[in-house]
């Protein structure tokens, strides 16, 4: 079932557009990322699907609401992740969760939400007190304390430490375990693969790809990547032209080639018929990282 529902939405910003078409679903109890460059239309879409910006065209609905006409009751199904900025620094971490609790009609029991976030001994710290981590394990608990069928969190890991970030996803996996439905804005590819059930791609204000992560990687033109080292200089004519290649790069005398297996028994030949021996070869699946560059370059 789907609980949110984006169709052909379009958004421009003093002519200039920026939303340009974006459609896509999300299915109850599944963690749907939102992944693109800098300035792709991700924020805006997803400020869409929480009612804080009025679409210009096209159709979006929170389980079958309006989320401009019936913002107050999109606001008990959705919780939204708020921004840093938008929390007093001298507001105590229960505080601030006795305050959103009471903007909600059915809000769920803080205390537990605390204790499961990691917060129960920093419930009397000040807002601008807490570290990274901490601050985003509070914006996770105020997103939820409304009892929300949906949570949507925006760059959340952004200036986290790795190991906050680990903890964070562990979080993000267990929120949804618990039922809740997680739309996720991300810059970061690791996240998106460890993380999502399925990925919309978003580049230019346009869904460039919409799949589970290993559909994406499979669909990216270099699924195979082969490194090596070659002991002569190959002839890039040659290489160029080898079968099913998607791109071939050079740095620091090792040569990188992505595309099919096709492509890895080709080298291999034209190698030995040239009887250069490949030094460090490596054979491996293409990253989610390699399937973002190839799907938001050929967008454009
Ligand atoms: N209120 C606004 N007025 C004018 N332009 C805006 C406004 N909000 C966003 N933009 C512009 O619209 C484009 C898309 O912005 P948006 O924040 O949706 O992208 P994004 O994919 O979330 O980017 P990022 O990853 O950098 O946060 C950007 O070029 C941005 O500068």
């Amino acid at each position: 079932m789907s609980v949110i529902e984006v169709t052909d939405l379009r958004k421009s910003y003093g002519g200039r557009s920026v939303v340009d078409g974006v459609s896509f679903t999300v299915d109850e109890g599944e963690i749907f990322g939102i992944l693109g460059p800098n300035g792709a239309g991700k924020t805006t879409t997803v400020e869409c699907v929480e009612g804080l910006r009025v679409p210009d065209a096209g159709r979006v609905r929170v389980t079958g609401l309006d989320p401009v006409a019936e913002h107050d009751k999109v606001a008990h199904v959705l919780g939204a992740q708020l921004q840093e900025g938008r929390l007093q620094e001298k507001l105590t971490v229960r505080e601030a969760l006795q305050l959103y609790a009471s903007f909600h009609p059915h809000p769920a029991d803080w205390r537990p939400l605390a204790e499961r976030l990691g917060l129960a001994d920093r419930l009397d710290a000040r807002f601008g007190k807490l570290s990274g981590g901490q601050k985003q394990r509070l914006f996770i608990a105020l997103a939820l304390v409304g009892n929300p069928r949906i949570v949507v969190l925006d760059e959340l890991t952004t200036g986290l430490d790795p190991r906050a970030r680990r903890d964070t996803w562990q979080l993000i996996e267990e929120v949804r375990d618990s039922g809740v439905t997680v739309l996720l804005v991300t810059h970061f590819m690791e996240e998106a693969q460890r993380l999502c059930d399925r990925i919309a791609v978003i580049d230019k204000g346009r869904v460039a790809a919409l799949d589970t992560p290993a559909g994406l990687i499979r669909r990216s033109a270099g699924a195979t990547v082969i490194t090596f080292t070659p002991s002569a200089p190959l002839d890039e004519g040659e290489l160029s032209a080898l079968p099913a290649l998607a791109s071939v790069r050079h740095r620091d005398g090792r040569v990188t080639l992505a595309g099919s297996d096709e492509t890895v028994n080709a080298v291999i030949t034209l190698l030995a018929r040239h009887r250069i021996t490949a030094h460090q070869l490596r054979v491996s699946d293409a990253t989610l990282d390699d399937a973002f560059l190839d799907l938001t370059e050929t967008t454009s």
